[in-house]
């Protein structure tokens, strides 16, 4: 298919519209039926503005097919004539269009609308249930709007559609049937169970359901009114909810969603806010918020198009349901031992943000969905949640796919898989770990331990002296020996660098750690600004987001790493490692965290109030200087290191083989210091060699 980018479509010739008509009409075939559309809502959206596009600029090119201005695209029929046509709604995308709309509204009435009934749009299926004597006698779907399908025998499996009404009225309740997000799990648990592929998500496994005839199990679906035809003409739309649910019928009401008068539209802009924020945490799936005028004698004042009333329309939210391509499956061994499978995506936008990795929960995950490298497949992301891989869509497998392989050993040190229970571990658990984070801590940049290479970590490991970085500060001189290749002077010189590292900068210890998303830089950052491990630990969520350079999200990941390092932290506290005070001392400048400022660091040091850049090769006193170790020592000065040249920097250190770096800051008139006479400038702060 060679449409598929969003917004910005153009169809430039009518080979390209033909095709795109064509397109269009199966997708809405395929969503309206049993919901199996390769396109996300937002394709599908574009593409309908991109059809739109080309039949207003080539007016006498239109197709009779084409599903512009028909309820359902005109790709579904029914052939239960409605009562009242079931019309679907207008879009808008945002605020401004928003204003359009509600300014068009007025000005055909000819006054401002008489207040506003702000409510969510259900992402389900339209329905209409009709009543004799308070009895329920026939559902139907929408259809393409004058005529529906009947699906009366689906009726007993959805709740909040009553059988029997409290009053014996006749009358046709309007309103939407979908899987709520327990009714989705709770009906993919069912399906498995009778070997039936999963729904890919919860509209679709609505739309499915509801057509479904002689399926060996029963899922169940949940009703929402927003619509009736036959009770008092007179009712506005929030009265009449307010009858449907003395009538015994489930409406919104019943949700932090609860649709809301409004007096002016920017009470309905706040709603529409309001609800959007809500949507992560609802417990069934909305795409968007709908406007209605709420009185009955402005809405029959604006009357229905032939699509959509001129007195509703739809805000929509972006989809949360992207579909997109499954590229790989990489295995990642916990700190635990826990080895987990991840998806890797062929980039795609849900809601503003690029996901590009989605989790698979575990192993029999992947073998329950039936995933294959290469199929594609729908990815949900909403709010915070971490994006995962719902469903593929088999249907639109080409054989190029090829099965996931699953890791016959520990991805990480080699040994067996305990595969017992649904999560695989490492046969070594946390000691697979072990080996790993003991050589990152004595790491040149960490704490710094000289003679604690790779082999000797391992052997500390397999010996069993050594099960974290902690168990180092308790190592004795005959447990050494009883090393094989271990001599008395490695043995002394091993044990002198690990007292050595006791006494570590707080931020080299942190950074040993190993805490996800914490490397150098940021470790240096979060010891300034906590000043002792202690209240590096106290801290929690928002006063770790106050550190510059750790947003909310990485907040956190890394509040939940320290509690789960605790008996790690514990146990190092109790070898007085990084309790001694070396860190800067600082309080955070109000105001100022807009990432670059040069704030940190002690006031008075030589480079206080400079944003400093170290590029090439360090030579005289430096020469040895490692380049976190050129950054502590920006810091210890009062500057503030960063890697890359801006036009806030105020320093480059060039050495030699300075490249791009230094001719930026010669393009931006940043000053420029050679190494020895930076090393000058901050001689008093040098290591003493
Ligand atoms: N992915 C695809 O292939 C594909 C194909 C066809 C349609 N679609 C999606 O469906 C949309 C068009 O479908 P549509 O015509 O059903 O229109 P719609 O979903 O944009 O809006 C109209 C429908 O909203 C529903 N609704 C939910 N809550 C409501 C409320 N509170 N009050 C009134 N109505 C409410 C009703 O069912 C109504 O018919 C497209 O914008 C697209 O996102 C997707
Ligand atoms: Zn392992």
């Amino acid at each position: 298919m060679t449409f598929m980018t969003e917004n910005s479509a153009l169809l430039l010739s009518p080979a390209a519209y033909a095709e795109a008509v064509t397109t269009a009409l199966a997708a809405s075939a395929a969503y309206y039926g049993d919901g199996t559309t390769p396109l996300g809502d937002d394709e599908y959206d574009a593409l309908l503005r991109a059809i739109a596009a080309y039949e207003e600029a080539h007016p006498d090119e239109a197709l009779a097919e084409s599903p512009t201005g028909k309820v359902a695209g005109g790709a579904v029929q029914g052939d239960v004539p409605h009562s009242v046509p079931m019309l679907s709604l207008d879009n808008v995308f945002d605020a401004d269009e928003l204003a359009e709309w509600a300014a068009g509204l007025e000005r055909r009435l000819g006054h401002p609308v008489a207040g506003w009934c702000v409510e969510p749009k259900l992402d389900g299926l339209a329905v209409a249930a009709r009543y004799r004597g308070g009895r329920l006698v026939q559902l139907l779907t929408r259809g393409d709007g004058l005529a529906g399908e009947d699906i009366t025998h689906a009726a007993g499996a959805v709740l909040g559609l009553p059988p029997v009404l409290t009053e014996p009225v006749d009358v046709e309740l309007r309103g939407e049937v979908l899987l709520t997000t327990a009714q989705f799990e709770e009906a993919n648990r069912i399906r498995l169970a009778h070997e039936a592929t999963p729904f890919a998500h919860p509209r679709s496994g609505a739309a499915g359901t509801l057509r479904a005839k002689d399926r060996p199990y029963r899922i169940e679906l949940t009703f929402f009114a927003y619509g009736a035809i036959g009770l008092d003409e007179d009712l506005g739309h929030l009265a009449l909810l307010e009858e449907l649910a003395v009538l015994g019928a489930n409406t919104a009401a019943t949700t932090a969603a609860a649709p809301t008068r409004c007096e002016t539209l920017e009470q309905v802009r706040d709603r529409i806010d309001a609800i959007a924020g809500l949507r992560a945490d609802l417990p069934f799936g909305i795409d968007g918020v709908v406007v209605k005028a709420d009185t009955a004698e402005d809405q029959r004042q604006a009357g229905n198009g032939s699509r959509a009333p001129r007195w509703a329309v739809a805000r929509k939210l972006a989809a949360e349901h992207k579909v997109t391509r499954l590229l790989a499956v990489e295995w990642n061994v916990g700190r635990t031992g826990i080895i987990a499978p991840r998806a890797v995506l062929e980039p795609v936008v849900i809601d503003g943000v690029t996901v590009t990795y989605a989790t698979l929960h575990n192993p029999s995950d992947i073998a329950r969905r039936g995933l294959m490298i290469g199929d594609q497949v729908f990815v949900y992301r909403a709010g915070d949640v971490i994006p995962r891989v719902e469903a593929p869509l088999a249907d639109q497998r080409t054989g190029a796919e090829s099965p996931v392989v699953f890791p016959e050993a520990c991805p990480r040190c080699g040994d067996a898989i305990d595969t017992s229970e649904q999560r695989w571990r490492c046969v070594r658990g946390r000691g697979c770990q072990a080996v790993a984070s003991v050589i990152y801590a004595a790491g040149r940049d960490q704490l710094d331990i000289e003679g604690l290479g790779g082999t000797r970590a391992v052997q500390l490991v397999e010996a069993g002296l050594v099960k974290d970085i902690a168990d180092l500060f308790t190592l004795t001189r005959e447990q050494l020996l009883g090393l094989e290749r271990m001599g008395e002077t490695s043995a002394a010189n091993l044990l002198a660098a690990i007292e050595t590292a006791r006494g570590a900068a707080l931020s080299r210890v942190f950074c040993a750690l190993g805490v996800r998303g914490t490397g150098r830089t940021m470790s240096r950052r979060i010891a300034a600004h906590f000043g002792s491990m202690a209240a590096i630990r106290a801290a929690d969520t928002d006063t770790l987001a106050g550190v510059d350079g750790i947003g909310t999200e990485k907040a956190r990941v890394i509040a939940a790493e320290l509690v789960e390092l605790a008996p790690l932290l514990d146990k190092l506290q109790a070898q007085q490692v990084g309790v001694q005070v070396t860190e800067p001392q600082h309080e955070p400048v109000p105001g100022t965290g807009d990432g670059e400022a040069p704030e940190d660091g002690p006031a008075g040091g030589p480079l206080t109030g400079q944003a400093v850049v170290v590029t090439g090769s360090m030579t005289g006193p430096l020469a040895e200087l490692s380049r976190n170790e050129m950054n502590e020592l920006i810091e210890r000065a009062g500057g503030k290191a960063s890697s890359s040249v801006s036009k806030r920097t105020t320093l480059l250190v060039a050495g030699e083989k300075a490249g791009s770096k230094r001719a930026k800051a010669e393009e931006l008139g940043i000053r420029i210091l050679g190494p020895e006479e930076f090393a000058a400038l901050v001689a008093d702060l040098l290591p003493t060699p």
